[in-house]
């Protein structure tokens, strides 16, 4: 897999942005797609039913399209960081694709790792080494998890970086998921970007503000296919 270059370019955002963002187009703006969802008043669950339909409606094609790119935009921020131990999740719900990204990170031998819902401690996430053989199970949302084998559990603080599923962001790096708040709690773990959160998401998936309540940690860095948001 080749590694593209980040071209940087600020001007002509199709939205107006009020906030510090470093952003990085991996496209030019002209080819950034829809204009912002607007958000505002919204409820938590409206906004999360309607950017669910949104990343539900692209076509297969379309899914594997910008799945291969913003894959290789987040190999280029892995290698830029020399993570070796990095979780990542497997595709759910019209989740930006991750299997050509693991793919890649397993042909490089950097150590892959899934999210598994904790058997005891409610609403917390373990974090399981996943290679080409791991025996494979389904979790009450009828997500792949590895089987749970305690020699292949790693500590949120050995992870060198979270590749993080969410459903809404927006552009001070706010982040809404699925709704069981599992990695909020896994965020609230983190120490001086120690392991490096990085959010992985579709376009159509920003909305112009997500609310948020006292136990949301922001994002550091998003990446999606047009973009690398640095808060
Ligand atoms: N790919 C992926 N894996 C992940 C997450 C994720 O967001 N994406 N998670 C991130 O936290 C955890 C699982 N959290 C989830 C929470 C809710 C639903 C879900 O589909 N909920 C249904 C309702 C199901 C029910 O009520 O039993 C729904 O909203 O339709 C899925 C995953 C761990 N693994
Ligand atoms: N750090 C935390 N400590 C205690 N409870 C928390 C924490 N984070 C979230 N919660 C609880 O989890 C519930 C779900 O949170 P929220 O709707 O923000 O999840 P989410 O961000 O959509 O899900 P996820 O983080 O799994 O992707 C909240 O109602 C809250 O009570």
């Amino acid at each position: 897999m080749s590694i593209m270059r980040f071209m940087t370019n600020t001007d002509n955002r199709p939205v107006t942005s009020t906030s510090s963002a470093r952003i990085s187009y991996f496209a030019t703006p002209s080819e950034l797609q829809e204009p912002l969802f607007d958000s505002s008043g919204m409820s938590r669950d409206n906004i999360r039913r309607h950017v669910r339909q949104e990343r539900n409606s692209l076509s297969t094609e379309e899914q594997s399209q910008l799945a291969l790119i913003a894959s290789r935009h987040m190999l280029a921020e892995i290698q830029a960081q020399s993570a070796q131990h990095v979780a990542v999740y497997l595709t759910h719900d019209g989740e930006l694709a991750t299997q050509k990204l693991i793919d890649a990170l397993w042909e490089l031998n950097i150590n892959v790792y899934l999210p598994l819902i904790h058997p005891f401690c409610k609403g917390h996430l373990l974090f399981v080494r996943y290679d080409r053989d791991s025996v494979m199970v389904k979790n009450q949302y009828g997500i792949s998890e590895p089987k749970l084998n305690v020699q292949h559990v790693i500590t949120v603080e050995q992870l060198d970086m979270i590749i993080t599923p969410m459903v809404a962001f927006d552009e001070h790096g706010n982040r809404m998921g699925m709704g069981g708040g599992y990695y909020d709690r896994t965020l609230t773990q983190v120490v001086n970007n120690k392991p490096l959160a990085v959010g992985f998401a579709h376009d159509c998936q920003e909305v112009s503000q997500v609310p948020t309540d006292f136990w949301d940690v922001p994002l550091p860095v998003i990446i999606t296919p047009t973009r690398r948001l640095a808060i």
